[in-house]
């Protein structure tokens, strides 16, 4: 058994900083599971100068990778310095030397994890990224060890802690979009460019690798549908509330006969939904599996803290697999050759703003056109609003396929009576599982 174990961090920041944190503060843990002392040996920073809380006397700090990827005595390399193509050459070489590599980094993992998983596995180096996806949350181990033998059908998730934080800010308190997202950024949550948060990409890289890992199969971050929360307006929310729904940034990915759905986009859950409620930083990630059910996990998905327990638990992992000489996972190929869903195949409850003339008969006009689509309405609201001779109409459909609401969006454009197609969104009922959705429907 190892008496040491030298850890490299490219990295100290927020998240840096946290595992450095756990690694001084939780020593007498680490040494009783492992039997061994874990120590930062070298850290790579971008600013040599920057006053950071770390012992100098016991941690090397350097702005040379060398430093750190060719010294012998460094077994774990952990990557929380963000972005992509340095962070991959850095892995790349450290791969190359034979040590083992956690990250934190899902931009990375999005576009190159299977890339890195099958160098890793050809050098026998472990390759874990439990933070890369929803903070402290153990979503990847729940997936891969709790529910490996299942057949996992839906995952679908509240998984970017800044849009939550906004959305929750927005709704609950009034606080605008821009001084909350300035609070997020503050508190360590927001990416060093948030646009990727609110934009939804964040949520989309998070989602493409848990797809993968769901259904065992290929999901490419460009197959990921997206839509963020950066062009949301106030009355959605506001009308969303009427009429009993929260607005959530929600990520969704659906296997069936091998055709695959993964999105990331606002949607109208039920306040009764289980995902309704999760508030402010937290993440929320349901599970449903042919044979466990529906299953959820719940936690804080940013911050510095939470986010280093994951990569902490992968550093263990590692360990304990140095001590058995058992490391680098052998890399399986997809379990079957995916198809994308079809717009006929997906279906759902949607939300609808409309601008109308306001005129006697619109609202037939609009009801008709719904009803030779056969699509029903299961909630309206219709509001003369201030501008003159125009209206508004809130419409929440019942299920229906996409291929028919994009048929009805573009019939909408075409009526006259139609001034303009406000917004629309994705609607979530009570209950989350498609299954148990099928049983509400009948
Ligand atoms: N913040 C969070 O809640 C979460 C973050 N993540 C991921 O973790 C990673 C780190 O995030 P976070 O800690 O917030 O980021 P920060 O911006 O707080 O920290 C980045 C650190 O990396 C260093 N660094 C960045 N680029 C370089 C470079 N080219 N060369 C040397 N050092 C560099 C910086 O140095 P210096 O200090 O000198 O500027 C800093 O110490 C990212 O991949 C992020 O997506 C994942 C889950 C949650
Ligand atoms: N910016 C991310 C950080 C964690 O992944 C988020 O807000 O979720």
């Amino acid at each position: 058994m190892r008496e040491n174990i030298s850890i490299g961090l490219l990295g100290l920041g927020v998240v840096g900083a946290g595992v450095a944190q756990i690694i001084e503060n939780h020593r007498e843990k680490l040494i009783h599971q492992l039997g061994s002392e874990v120590n930062v040996k070298s850290v790579l920073v971008r600013d040599p100068e920057k006053i950071r809380n770390i012992d100098k006397e016991q941690t090397h700090i350097t702005t040379n990778p060398d430093d750190i990827l060719k010294d012998p005595e460094i077994d774990v390399i952990v990557e929380v310095m963000g972005g992509v193509e340095e962070a991959r050459q850095y892995i790349l070489q450290a791969f190359s030397a034979k040590k083992h590599v956690v990250t934190a980094n899902k931009d990375l993992v999005a576009l190159h994890g299977p890339e890195l998983q099958e160098i890793a596995s050809l050098n026998k180096c472990d390759f874990y990224y439990e933070a890369s996806v929803a903070g402290g949350i153990p979503i990847l181990r729940g997936i891969t060890g709790g529910l490996s033998a299942d057949h996992i059908q839906q995952v679908m998730g509240i998984v970017n802690g800044t849009t939550n934080y906004i959305l929750t800010k927005m709704d609950n308190e009034g606080v605008s979009y821009e001084d909350a997202l300035m609070e997020a950024k503050d508190l360590g949550f927001a990416e060093a460019d948030p646009t990727a948060d609110v934009e939804g990409l964040d949520a989309a890289r998070k989602m493409a690798i848990l797809g993968r890992l769901a259904f065992s199969t290929n999901v490419d971050l460009e197959e990921v549908e997206v839509s963020g929360i950066k062009n949301l307006e106030l009355a959605d929310l506001e009308y969303g509330n009427t009429l009993g729904y929260t607005m959530k940034l929600i990520g969704s990915a659906k296997c069936k006969d091998q055709k695959v759905e993964v999105n990331v986009q606002p949607t109208l859950l039920s306040k009764n939904h289980p995902l309704a409620d999760v508030k402010n930083e937290y993440n929320a990630v349901y599970v449903y599996g042919e044979a466990v059910g529906e299953t959820m996990f719940y936690g804080p998905g940013a911050g510095g803290l939470p986010t280093a327990t994951a990569i902490m638990s992968d550093v263990v992992e590692v360990i304990k697999h140095i001590h058995l000489g058992v490391n680098g996972t052998q890399v399986t190929e997809p379990r079957f050759k995916k198809e994308l869903m079809k717009a006929d195949q997906r279906f759902g409850q949607y939300y609808l703003r409309l601008h109308v003339k306001d005129e006697v008969g619109v609202f037939s006009a609009v009801s008709s056109l719904f009803n030779e689509l056969n699509i029903s309405f299961k909630r309206i609201l219709q509001n003369p609003i201030k501008k003159h001779e125009v209206a508004e109409i809130v419409l929440v459909t019942h299920q229906t396929s996409l291929e028919n609401f994009n048929k009805s969006l573009n019939k909408l454009k075409d009526l006259n009576v139609v001034l303009d197609v406000k917004s629309y969104y994705k609607v979530e009922g009570d209950v989350t599982s498609e299954m148990a959705r099928t049983t509400e429907t009948l």
